[in-house]
């Protein structure tokens, strides 16, 4: 086989029962469960257990998890220490990154996972997620103080994964709105089929690297703003318009100088993501509950996806999951820098999930290339060569 297909488009590289999509429709579902009722009736803790077993959990086996989860939120000593001396101008995904590796220092046991057949079920391979899930908010939330000189706020495990993350990011408990709003953004970012993260978890995770190298080998992947990381420079974008009378020049220019639109487009969706719909009702919602300052970028947002879909529909551009998003984070007062970071410790749980899969019935991922370099040269000595070489 030589046909080579950039970017990977339609090349299926793996075989999986944990989500589907249907770009055509606009339909994503985690294990069968369309995202909407997902979205409606359960939390991250119900959602993280049904993407990694496959069935919606039992009270008694999601208490159990719940409970497992909450006793892993404190980050370890040496972590925050560590934490305490990286650049505080740096950005949030390079801590986390560096962070989630360095915490694998403290668990060793790698050993196992070449034992392909018995991975699935060891205690190791189950610890090490909750763990890896447990950990991620904490670690985001802590460096949001410590970046700013402060003692971080320690956890409590009387709280949810979303009431814990915005109150160690606020140092208040969250109000019964925020905290749910937190908790759906967190089931709609959870998991999405082989996203270019997801396969580079699963690249790492094929030579059986620990899963805290492969978690932090998609955070990277994540961070880059064609993927998790247009988040960030969605709020940005809006700022920089300023108001809805400005965005039809705005977006004619951009165009112009072919430059993308952010928090537009998607490889496997060719109308509105469905999670973007989800947002953008949940901001509705905030809007006509809080109004205020929020109003004018949310209008400003509604106006862009108004005049892309003109200008872009055709190619089947439209809002992503990282359109909206970010108003909502706004609104929570959680700083744009740390919106690419929200992503990732709601992505853990997917990540996590295609590990396990992958694990139980490994391959090395090694694909191969075209070769379009010179044939074999003779060596020229420096004495001989007259021109420098291009760099
Ligand atoms: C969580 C996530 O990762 S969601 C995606 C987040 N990323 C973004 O929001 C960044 C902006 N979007 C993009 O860069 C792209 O749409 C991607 C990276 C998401 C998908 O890329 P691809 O599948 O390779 O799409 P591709 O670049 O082939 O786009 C098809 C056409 O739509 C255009 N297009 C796609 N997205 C955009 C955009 N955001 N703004 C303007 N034009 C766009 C392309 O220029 C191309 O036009 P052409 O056929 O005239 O050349
Ligand atoms: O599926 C993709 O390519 C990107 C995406 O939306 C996600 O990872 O959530």
């Amino acid at each position: 086989m030589s046909d080579f297909l950039p970017g990977l488009e339609g090349v299926p590289a793996t075989k999986s029962a944990i989500s589907f999509i249907d770009g055509e429709k606009g339909i994503l579902s985690y294990r069968g469960y369309p995202l909407e009722t997902l979205a409606t009736n359960s939390t991250f803790e119900e959602t993280t257990l049904l993407l990694l077993d496959g069935e919606l959990p039992t009270k008694a086996a999601l208490n159990r998890f719940s409970k497992q989860l909450r006793s892993s939120y404190r980050i370890k000593y040496h972590i925050r220490e560590m934490m305490r001396h990286f650049p505080h101008t740096g950005h949030p995904m390079d801590m986390l990154q560096t962070a989630v590796c360095s915490l694998g220092m403290f668990y060793p046991g790698t050993e196992c996972l070449t034992d392909a057949d018995s991975c699935k079920d060891i205690d190791y391979v189950r610890n090490m997620t909750v763990n890896i899930i447990a950990q991620m908010a904490p670690l985001v939330a802590m460096w949001e103080h410590m970046r700013q000189g402060y003692d971080p706020i320690n956890p409590r495990d009387d709280l949810s994964v979303a009431e814990n993350l915005l109150y160690m990011f606020t140092g208040k408990e969250p109000d019964s709105l925020m905290a749910r709003i937190m908790d759906v953004c967190l089931i709609l970012h959870a998991e999405h089929t082989l996203n270019a993260s997801t396969f580079a978890a699963l690249v790492a995770g094929s030579t059986l690297a620990s899963p805290y190298s492969v978690i932090s080998a998609a955070i990277g992947t994540l961070s880059g703003p064609l993927h998790g990381g247009a988040n960030q420079r969605v709020v940005g974008m809006l700022q920089e318009i300023g108001s809805p009378d400005n965005v039809e020049a705005w977006v004619d220019k951009k165009l112009a100088n072919k430059e993308v639109i952010w928090g537009m487009g998607h490889r496997e969706y060719k109308v509105k993501d469905p999670r973007a719909t989800i947002l953008h009702k949940l901001v509705t919602k905030l809007v006509e509950e809080r109004g205020g300052s929020l109003d004018k970028m949310f209008a400003t947002a509604m106006k862009l996806e108004e005049v892309c879909v003109d200008r872009l529909g055709h190619k089947g551009v439209y809002p992503n999951v990282d359109f909206y998003s970010g108003i909502l984070y706004s609104e929570m007062g959680i700083p744009e820098d740390q919106f690419t970071a929200l992503f990732a410790v709601a992505r853990s749980a997917g990540w996590l999930a295609h590990w396990r899969e992958q694990i139980s019935n490994n391959r090395i991922y090694r694909p191969t290339q075209i070769y379009v370099g010179h044939e074999q040269r003779e060596y020229i000595p420096m004495s001989e060569r007259k021109k420098a070489p291009k760099q």
